[in-house]
């Protein structure tokens, strides 16, 4: 296996010894070292992705206005009466949370309280929690009706959401329409009453969890961890741009190998690939 220890060893013979020079770098193949490293590095960072997930579990938060059927919705994927469900616009009030399971990867749903201009003071309490939620949320779900489509309420509360944060436009109640919409782009169809569409729903938040079979087992990493990776491979990027400025190169590769450190202290960086690589079988 390439190690980036030796590459640095390498490198930095290169600049201790004017003699050797960039031939000699070329010679010892220290692009396609790195580009193999780059690759290990990469594999990893899958792998250590798919365990932070298992770990963490993702953060859904459902919003919309009120009675378009958000605590229906928690209790269809719930497969529970978990939340209060009426015909009242304003019913829940507190956040309701929900843990579930797709294909063994944990879900946070967090139902909300809907949201509309009141003068109850209850519910703007609840409304506040609301958006509180979403700024905890990894990925919203913004549950519309289906038979009015989305209005000018939904788009104030749209434009509200964080940039950046992924929505995904739930129309919900397909059953009261009369004809089937055409399923559009990337909205979601579904009725919470009778469950129609809700596969199409789970499958969608697998995706945007980022959940993707490897068939490699996934390491149990944490967030840190993958900051120390990311980091990393960001390092090993700029070596391989700037390989020919030795110092540079050699000083990129020092990074790398500190972010990697980073994550387990004493064990050497090297050591983690190695010990999470063999664990894989992936061939040396
Ligand atoms: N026919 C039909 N009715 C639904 C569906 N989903 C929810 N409802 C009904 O719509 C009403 C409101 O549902 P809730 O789940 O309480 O709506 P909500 O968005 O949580 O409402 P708030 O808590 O007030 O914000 C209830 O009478 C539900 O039975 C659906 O898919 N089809
Ligand atoms: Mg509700």
């Amino acid at each position: 296996m390439a190690r980036l220890i030796d590459l640095r060893m390498l490198v930095e013979a290169c600049i201790d010894f004017p003699d050797e020079d960039i031939d000699f770098l070329e010679a010892a193949d220290a692009l396609g070292k790195l580009a193999h490293i780059k690759q290990l590095q990469q594999r990893l960072f899958v792998s250590a992705k798919q365990g932070s997930l298992l770990r963490e579990g993702v953060h859904v938060v459902l919003v919309g206005q009120p009675n378009v059927g958000k605590s229906s919705l928690l209790n269809q994927l719930a497969g529970d009466e978990i939340a209060i469900v009426t015909p009242i616009a304003g019913t829940t009030r507190d956040t309701v949370r929900e843990e579930i399971d797709i294909q063994g990867v944990p879900f946070h749903i967090i139902d909300t309280a809907g949201l509309r201009d009141t003068s109850c003071e209850v519910e703007q309490i609840g409304i506040s929690r609301t958006w509180n939620a979403v700024e905890k949320a990894s990925l919203v779900l913004l549950l519309l009706d289906a038979r009015e489509g989305e209005s000018e309420a939904d788009r104030v509360i749209l434009a509200r959401l964080p940039t950046g944060l992924p929505v995904v436009k739930v129309f919900n109640k397909i059953d009261l329409l009369s004809a089937p919409t055409a399923e559009s782009g990337q909205d979601v169809f579904v009725s919470a009453k009778t469950g129609a569409g809700m596969d199409g729903l789970r499958l969608r938040l697998l995706a945007l969890a980022g959940w993707e079979q490897t068939g490699e087992g996934a390491f149990m990493a944490r967030e840190r961890h993958l900051r120390a990776m990311k980091s990393a491979r960001e390092h090993i990027e700029n070596a391989e741009t700037n390989w020919r400025q030795l110092e540079f190169f050699a000083e990129e590769l020092k990074l790398a190998q500190n972010s990697l450190s980073a994550i387990t202290g004493e064990f050497c960086a090297d050591d983690l690939l190695g010990e999470i690589f063999s664990r894989f079988c992936i061939g040396k």
